[in-house]
């Protein structure tokens, strides 16, 4: 069976993601809240900094009064506020992130002025503006208004700016059950004694290494052999899952049973084939549950390098449309290449390469069966259907892989 035609990128991750459905929200503690997609605006409790704080060391004056000398009558300290009344001639000690008296409009840093004894004369310059050392109140934020956007994946800063905020709990989404299925005679499940008419199952540890960055809860299942009942068997053991991803068996051999497993086991085709190399093969399908949820499944194919580019473009979108990301398909960065490229054929293709921040070598290897190129790489080089050749020096488009870092 030849198979429907290969539908273009785009149009399949749209046709994929118009089946997620966005999980319900939870409410977790903000500290352990890295990585998770905010579920709602997140709005300001509390006004920051909550008065005006001085940004520097130094004393504090009134506005109209800055020819000294002062006497310094008190001091300001983070968390120890100055409460007296600040007069002209007067000067108050005040340190980094201490609140400013409320008479005192000025900073003097301390490295402009000399002290003796409770009397300070200036020996450098005042500040310009007079207020260039003062934090205003709300400088950061006020209290009512929106600190987080709906859909922002929550990372190190975003916890700070939260609690800061006034917020110990934030509202996420649920995490998705996911199930990595490995399917193929050829698999075996251990790799020190492997013979040689198989190869040990690799695809399934390094897809649910894959998806492990994300909020997610992936385990593994397999490997299966080909066979309709050991297929349909493991869609069964995935049966509490929202997404099941399979890998191998997605195409046209005599052996390749993932469809005819998925339409047994209830499942609905949505696409199948995709305009791409590596990756061609790859199919989706939707099932409704008996609870009324609804699964969705990614066949990927099984070459692994087609396992891992179909991957990075279809399931990890998926889940971070599930997850409520305000943006879920992956963005390029645009380099120049160090080697030349020969010219694409009617299928997109992904090659692999290694970018050290300011250009890209692709790979010599490029074969979908090459694990040892694609641990090698850290971006994937996005070359359109009919590119022509390219040169050393033009500019091309990179995906970046989380791919063990670029160290
Ligand atoms: N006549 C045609 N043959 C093939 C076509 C085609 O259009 N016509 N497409 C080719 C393309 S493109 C791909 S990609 C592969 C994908 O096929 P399958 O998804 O059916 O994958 P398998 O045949 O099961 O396996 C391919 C390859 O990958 C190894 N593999 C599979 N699963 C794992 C795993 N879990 N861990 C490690 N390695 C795995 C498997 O042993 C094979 O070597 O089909 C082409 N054929
Ligand atoms: O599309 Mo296949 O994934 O070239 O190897």
């Amino acid at each position: 069976m030849a198979g429907p035609a290969p539908i273009p990128l785009e149009d399949a991750q749209a046709r994929l993601l118009s089946l997620a459905q966005v999980l319900p929200v939870e409410r977790v503690d903000v500290e352990s809240a890295l990585g998770r997609f905010l579920a709602e605006p997140l709005l300001a409790r509390r006004t920051q900094p909550a008065a005006h704080l001085s940004a520097m060391d130094g004393y504090a004056l009134t506005k109209d009064d800055l020819s000294g000398p002062w006497q310094v009558i008190g001091e300001s300290a983070a968390g120890h506020p100055f409460t007296g009344t600040l007069q002209k001639g007067e000067a108050v000690r005040i340190s980094t992130g201490a609140i400013m008296p409320a008479d005192a409009a000025v900073v003097v840093l301390q490295e402009d002025l000399k002290r003796e004894g409770d009397r300070i004369t200036l020996t450098g310059d005042l500040p310009e503006p007079p207020h260039r050392h003062i934090r205003p109140c709300g400088m950061d934020f006020t209290a009512g208004h929106q600190v987080l956007a709906e859909g922002v994946r929550i990372g190190p800063a975003h916890i700070a700016l939260a609690l800061s905020a006034g917020h110990r709990h934030m509202p996420v989404r649920r995490m998705p059950k996911v199930a990595v299925i490995d399917s193929g005679d050829e698999l075996a499940a251990d790799p020190e004694t492997c013979p040689t008419h198989q190869i040990p199952a690799s695809n399934g540890a390094m897809l649910v290494s894959l998806v492990s960055p994300l909020p997610v809860d992936a385990r593994r299942i397999g490997p299966v052999p080909d066979t309709l009942e050991a297929l349909i068997g493991a869609f069964d053991e995935a049966a509490d899952c929202d997404v099941i991803v399979t890998s191998g068996g997605a195409s046209v051999g005599d052996h390749d049973l993932v469809r005819p497993a998925l339409e047994r086991w209830g499942a609905r085709l949505d696409f199948w084939r995709v305009a791409i190399k590596p990756g061609k093969p790859i199919l989706v399908a939707k099932r409704e549950r008996s609870d009324g949820g609804t699964q969705i499944v990614i066949g990927l194919p099984g070459n692994p390098v087609s396992s891992m580019v179909t991957a990075y473009h279809f399931v990890l979108p998926l889940l971070r449309a599930m997850l409520g990301a305000a943006r879920p398909l992956p963005m390029p960065i645009s380099t120049v290449l160090d080697a030349p490229l020969r010219a694409i054929g009617h299928r997109r293709e992904f090659l692999r390469g290694y970018w050290n921040g300011k250009s890209v070598m692709p790979m010599t290897l490029q074969d979908s069966g090459a694990l040892s190129s694609l641990a090698a790489s850290n971006v994937l080089i996005d070359r359109p259907a009919h590119a022509p050749a390219a040169a050393a020096g033009e500019a091309v488009r990179v995906f970046l892989l989380e791919n063990g870092g670029i160290a």
